[in-house]
């Protein structure tokens, strides 16, 4: 149902605003305004109609009735013949057919053609307009209203200059009266109130004169049942601007269309009385209210200032978003491009019913484009070159465990670059798995603990924690495992103590200027152990001895249980010797989630250290980048990996048994080998050696997985070998060569290194007293290790005296007035003038 009134435009007549709380016009067209209503169609918010005043349907007619069909002219009011070649002409035309024959003769005043929409079921067709004479009065025009009929009148009759209008009341409310109902008994008219996008704001209530008011003043004008008349935002300040005023289908309700301005709609400040607006709608008002003032440095003010920034995430989500294939990867890339997308538009001012409004007047186009997209974006595909991948290997239980083989001199560097690539998954992938994993636990606590420690772990548990004091039977572990634990503790111990900075290291950079630098514990770490494919409890220890030597108050320690829904005993001995508080029983994101937010059980950590698989690294890169979280993470350690560099003097065996040992840690894992200056036969050596001691190992048929992408790179000399392995940066290099040691100084990038024959990898991960929690995936290019600094902050002071202020203050204050920040340059300048060392000028 629409306004029961419909204002009709001469070809000369003046559009006058205030009628458009109809909601739609009809326009008369003569064959040359076009332009003219193509204009209206497109800038305003109304429903344009057109009423076709022309002699004949020439060629030229006919294309402009198109044009005005593809600017989103909602229907053409034409007689049954013009219309029939219009629809010939034009395909799915919206014609309006109007009669001139008078449907009522009888009534001289009042000349009525009635008027039938040609809708796609011709059936349907409807007679609810009617063109009203000239001449006719403001009654026998409401008498059509009561009809059931939608009287069209010319726009000026609708003017509040029309002399039958009572002083208050305007010609659009009358029209509006005989049409409303109400069974209220106090004869009000329920209102919804909503915006352009119609999002509900409120319901209230409207009399005839607070519909008269709202017209007059064209805000937002209601009848309290308390206080009378409500002018909206009157005394709150958040005001309405009307828009249009719609009936329901049976007369009894108005939808009043409004743009809402301040703090909203509610009394309580919120958008709409049922809270606030969420999705684009949302994002929209944050970005709105972020334009007129965002906080210097933030991103978004940096995306309003620096359009190029702006144009350039847009196209890069854009071709996220095409390049996404789940259904989770979709949603998240598309939320990124309309985020960008809305900051262009909020930029140049346009808004999301702009938008709306655009894509429903695309929808009313009759002609459309092919469709094709331009050349450039299509030739961008083509020519893109095509990525050279690692030759995809399956190795089956029958075949010869050995890794893909490259030669550096033959092949093309792309082809041995796609070996060098690590086995990982995309991680716009991980993240749309670890995301809500994430948030369940942030929002549900424990609850969520225990449901996806069921799901993933398949194991329910009654607690999601085990507290200190840990009872004996469960830490029940041979005397032998206990000695080990205890010498690796030791030497862990011993390595890390060594590089606990205690003394305050103080520094005099200019004369009477101390400058000094210490260390503290960072209070509350989380230890995350792995136990999805294994357990680790060297990991435990690697972990939990620099946390404890660092001096920090609380360790947490958290690990997936067994499929018995037990820890591993060595786990919860290592907890107990370092005096760990409790441990979050729980693996993968979930566990990370839990130690970042804490839950009703577990405390809340400052910072989670620990490596894990891709939910566990993705996890922490999730709440280390949400600032709520307050919780920062060591780096990301993921699958474990090596690269061996070997030469002809390396025995076989051993470099086969390095490459195996990070092998067996799991599918996801990489093995490199560069093979220095080696002849084939002399790899071969090696391969068979690889194959030889997989079969012996329990984990081979992890081990068959890691090794297909798993690569020998034959290299001629050491150098190149060397350039290779820092490009890699890999979490381990082993250096089995001739005087490995003498070639450290060329390792650049690395997590870990092991040096000559006798150094097996093995040592490092348990014994030797090195950290084994190494960053992988590249990142030992710019991450170290885990180490005792890991588990502490570092703390600077100062001491300036009179000298050292005569020494530095006037470079402060000259480096102060180049920022423009005189409350700084201030502070230097208070204190010299008082010592009387301000120099002349200053
Ligand atoms: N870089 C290092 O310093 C270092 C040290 C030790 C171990 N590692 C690596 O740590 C990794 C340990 O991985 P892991 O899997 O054995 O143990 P993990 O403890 O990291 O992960 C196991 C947990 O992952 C979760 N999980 C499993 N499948 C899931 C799914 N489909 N969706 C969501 N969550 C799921 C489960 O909750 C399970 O408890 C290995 O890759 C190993 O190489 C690295
Ligand atoms: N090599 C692993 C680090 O990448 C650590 C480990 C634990 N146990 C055996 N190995
Ligand atoms: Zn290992």
């Amino acid at each position: 149902m629409t306004y029961p009134v419909l204002p009709y435009y001469a070809a000369n007549a003046a559009t006058k605003l205030s009628l458009d709380i109809v909601g739609q016009a009809i326009y008369e067209f003569n064959g040359s305004n076009t332009d003219a209503i193509v204009s209206i169609s497109k800038t305003s918010k109304i429903n344009v109609l057109v009423d076709l005043k022309v002699s004949s349907l020439s060629d030229e007619i006919i294309e402009s009735i198109l044009k005005l069909y593809n600017n989103g002219v909602a229907s053409v009011f034409a007689t049954v013949e013009e219309g029939n070649e219009i629809l010939s002409k034009i395909p799915n035309a919206r014609i309006t057919y109007k009669s001139n024959t008078l449907v009522n003769e009888t009534d001289k005043s009042i000349a009525l053609s009635s008027i039938s929409v040609a809708t796609e079921k011709a059936s349907e067709s409807v007679t609810s307009f009617v063109f009203a004479l000239q001449g006719s009065s403001l009654d026998e025009l409401k008498s059509i209203t009561k009809l059931g009929y939608i009287p069209i009148v010319k726009s000026e009759l609708l003017s509040n200059e029309y002399e039958n209008i009572p002083s208050n009341v305007y010609p659009i409310v009358e029209f509006i009266i005989p049409s409303l109902v109400t069974d209220r008994a106090d004869g009000l008219f329920t209102t919804l109130v909503v915006d352009s996008s119609n999002q509900c704001l409120g319901l209230v209530y409207s009399s005839i004169k607070s519909i008269s008011e709202s017209i007059k003043t064209q805000t937002g004008v209601y009848q309290s049942r308390k206080h009378g008349l409500w002018y909206k935002g009157a005394t709150s300040g958040a005001t309405q601007k009307l828009l249009s005023i719609d009936l329901d289908c049976d007369n009894d309700c108005l939808k009043v269309v409004v743009e809402q301005s301040g703090s909203g709609f509610c009394h309580l400040s919120t958008n709409s009385c049922f809270g606030n607006f969420n999705g684009l709608k949302s994002l929209e008002s944050t970005l709105v209210s972020r334009k007129q003032d965002a906080p210097e440095g933030s991103y978004t003010k940096r995306l309003f200032d620096d359009e190029d920034l702006l144009n350039a995430k847009i196209k890069e989500e854009a071709e996220e978003l095409t390049d996404a294939k789940t259904k989770e990867e979709i949603a998240w890339e598309a939320a990124d491009l309309f985020y960008f997308a809305l900051a262009r538009c909020v930029k140049y001012g346009v808004s999301i019913s702009d938008i709306e409004k655009n894509l429903d007047m695309k929808s009313l186009k009759v002609s459309r484009r092919k469709g094709d997209a331009k050349p450039k974006f299509i030739e961008k595909k083509a020519e893109a070159p095509k990525k050279v991948e690692a030759p995809k290997r399956v190795i089956g239980s029958g075949d010869k465990i050995h890794l893909n083989r490259v030669n550096a001199e033959t092949a093309t560097p792309e082809e041995v670059e796609a070996c060098l690539e690590r086995p990982i998954q995309k991680s716009a992938d991980i993240m749309s798995l670890v995301t809500p994993i994430v948030e369940n636990v942030k929002q549900n606590g424990d609850k969520a603990l225990l449901e996806l420690t069921a799901k993933f772990d398949k194991v329910q548990l009654e607690s999601p924690v085990l507290k200190a004091p840990f009872s004996e039977d469960m830490m029940q572990i041979s005397d032998k495992v206990k000695k080990a634990i205890d010498i690796s503790f030791e030497n862990i111990r011993i390595f890390h103590e060594a590089q606990n900075q205690k003394d305050i290291l103080t520094v005099e950079t200019s004369p009477g200027v101390y400058c000094s630098r210490f260390a503290r514990p960072i209070e509350k770490v989380g230890c995350y152990i792995p136990g999805g494919t294994a357990v680790l409890p060297s990991t435990s220890l690697m972990l939990s001895v620099p946390a404890l030597v660092a001096g920090c108050k609380e360790i947490i320690f958290a690990s997936p249980p067994g499929k018995d829904g037990k820890l591993t005993p060595e786990v919860v001995y290592v907890a107990h010797k370092v005096g760990a508080k409790c441990i979050v029983v729980a693996g993968g994101a979930q566990a990370v989630a839990a130690m970042a937010y804490g839950t009703e059980t577990i405390p809340k950590c400052d910072k989670i250290m620990g490596p894990g698989n891709q939910f566990v690294t993705a996890a922490k890169m999730l709440v280390a980048n949400d600032s709520n979280a307050l919780c920062a993470i060591d780096m990301p350690a993921g699958p474990s990996e090596v690269l061996v560099i070997a030469d002809k003097f390396a025995d076989p065996d051993f470099v086969a048994s390095d490459l195996l040992s990070q092998a067996e840690h799991g599918i996801d894992s990489q093995v490199i080998l560069l093979a220095v200056d080696m002849t084939d036969k002399e790899v071969d050596l090696i391969d068979e050696a690889v194959n030889r001691q997989a079969l012996a190992l329990p984990r081979v048929d992890i081990v068959r997985q890691c090794i297909s992408h798993s690569t020998t790179i034959q290299i001629k000399t050491m150098e190149e070998a060397f350039e290779m392995s820092n490009r890699y940066a890999p979490e381990h290099l082993i250096l089995q060569i001739e005087d490995a040691e003498s070639w450290v100084p060329k390792v650049d990038n690395a997590g870990s290194v092991f040096v000559g024959a006798l150094s097996p990898e093995s040592c490092g991960d348990y014994s030797s007293g090195t950290n084994h929690t190494l960053p992988t995936y590249g990142y030992a290019r710019m991450y170290s290790g885990v180490n005792t600094a890991t588990f502490q902050k570092f703390i600077t002071s100062q001491v300036v005296t009179k000298q050292g202020l005569s020494e530095i203050g006037c470079a402060v204050m000259d480096l102060a007035e180049v920022e423009g920040l005189d409350g700084h340059r201030n502070a230097v300048r208070v204190r010299m003038e008082k010592l009387g060392l301000l120099p002349e000028g200053y």
